[in-house]
């Protein structure tokens, strides 16, 4: 008989057949309220879970006795507890790569937006404001050739350093709890701390994981070192950044802009005063959606779960350290 799993997320029809050749696929329209109790009942049974967008908790693995391998359609796992999975013996597998090109162009997509206010002037037009040649109420700022400052140089942070380099002449600054060497050799970057970053950094991209350590890691005592002319990019995780303390940095002019794929909150909250500003590039954390890539993903995530099931694990493990009991 075949191993019985969940799915809380839909798939291509081609992908979903390929988990169907494998394994007994008990599938939930997405993990909430109302499908988390039944998704619970199920794991009863299930030796596998694949999906995205939900709590991977304690409570969650309590119900699941017969569970041995979990697999997330994206490359961040905050939302899995991965300690009690590791205590289980339960491998964690993950999606990197295949995603890091396309987040580090929505990245660079935020830089370009949020200085050349292309939001808001699109908006602009639509709203018939466009009425002769415009005037410098319309103009935003030059992105080559100002400094980029990356927070998180991880595989997505060095996609952008690449980007930003070879494509805009921006010199780069980094900080990162180690040398990167990749980043300084190719893309000549320089690594600094915090504060040296916060203060030069024309623009300030955020690409890090969302951790105990990195929570609120941007504040208002760190946005009070940034330059009044700077931009904020982040599409790592929301909560790395206080969105509070940002709401006020961008209302009173602390900052220029900023650029943002990740809220504290998601979906946004739709009284969120970041709405009401032209400063602000809001996205609807679209880091990795394009239709290659989400493919990609859905793809990477259903080969890792038979991997993981079938005891052939070769990479993209978050907890390898399961593997060798
Ligand atoms: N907006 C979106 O749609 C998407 C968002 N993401 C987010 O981007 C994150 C990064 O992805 P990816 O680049 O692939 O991951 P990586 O693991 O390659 O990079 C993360 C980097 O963050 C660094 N880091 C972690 N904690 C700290 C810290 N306390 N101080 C300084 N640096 C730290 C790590 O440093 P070190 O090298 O020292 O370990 C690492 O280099 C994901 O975890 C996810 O949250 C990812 C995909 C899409
Ligand atoms: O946020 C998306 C991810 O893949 O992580």
């Amino acid at each position: 008989m075949k191993p019985s799993i969940v799915l809380y997320k839909k798939l291509p029809a081609d992908l979903r057949q390929r988990l169907d050749q494998h394994f007994n696929v008990i599938e939930f329209n997405g993990m909430n309220s109302t499908t988390r109790p039944q998704i619970l009942d199920a794991l009863q049974q299930a030796e596998g879970l694949i999906g995205s967008n939900g709590k991977v908790d304690k409570e969650l693995l309590d119900h699941a006795p017969r569970l041995r391998g979990v697999s997330t359609i994206s490359v961040g796992f905050d939302n899995f507890d991965v300690e009690e999975l590791t205590r289980r013996g339960i491998p964690l597998m993950h999606t990197p790569t295949v995603l890091t090109d396309t987040v580090a162009d929505t990245m660079m997509t935020l830089v370009l937006a949020t200085a050349r206010r292309a939001v808001e002037s699109a908006e602009r037009v639509k709203a018939g404001e466009w009425n002769g040649s415009i005037g410098a109420d319309w103009f935003g700022v030059d992105v080559h050739h100002k400094t980029m400052g990356i927070l998180g140089m991880g595989r997505i942070g060095l996609a952008l350093a690449k980007r930003a380099h070879l494509g805009f002449d921006m010199p780069i600054l980094y900080t990162a709890r180690r040398q990167h060497a990749e980043a300084e050799n190719s893309f000549n970057a320089r690594r600094c701390d915090l504060d040296t970053l916060l203060s030069e950094s024309d623009f300030l991209c955020i690409s890090l994981p969302h951790t105990d350590e990195t929570f609120h890691m941007i504040s208002r005592e760190q946005l009070a070192k940034m330059k009044s002319s700077a931009i904020l990019v982040n599409a790592g995780r929301g909560p790395v950044v206080d969105e509070e303390a940002l709401i006020e940095a961008l209302q009173n002019g602390v900052i220029h802009a900023a650029g943002l794929d990740v809220f504290e909150q998601e979906p946004l909250p739709k009284d969120s005063p970041l709405l009401k500003m032209p400063n602000v590039v809001a996205l609807p954390h679209i880091g990795s959606a394009t239709h290659e890539t989400r493919y990609g993903m859905a793809a990477c995530a259903v080969d890792n779960l038979i991997a993981a099931l079938t005891g052939e694990v070769k990479e993209f493990c978050v907890n390898p350290e399961v593997l060798k009991k």
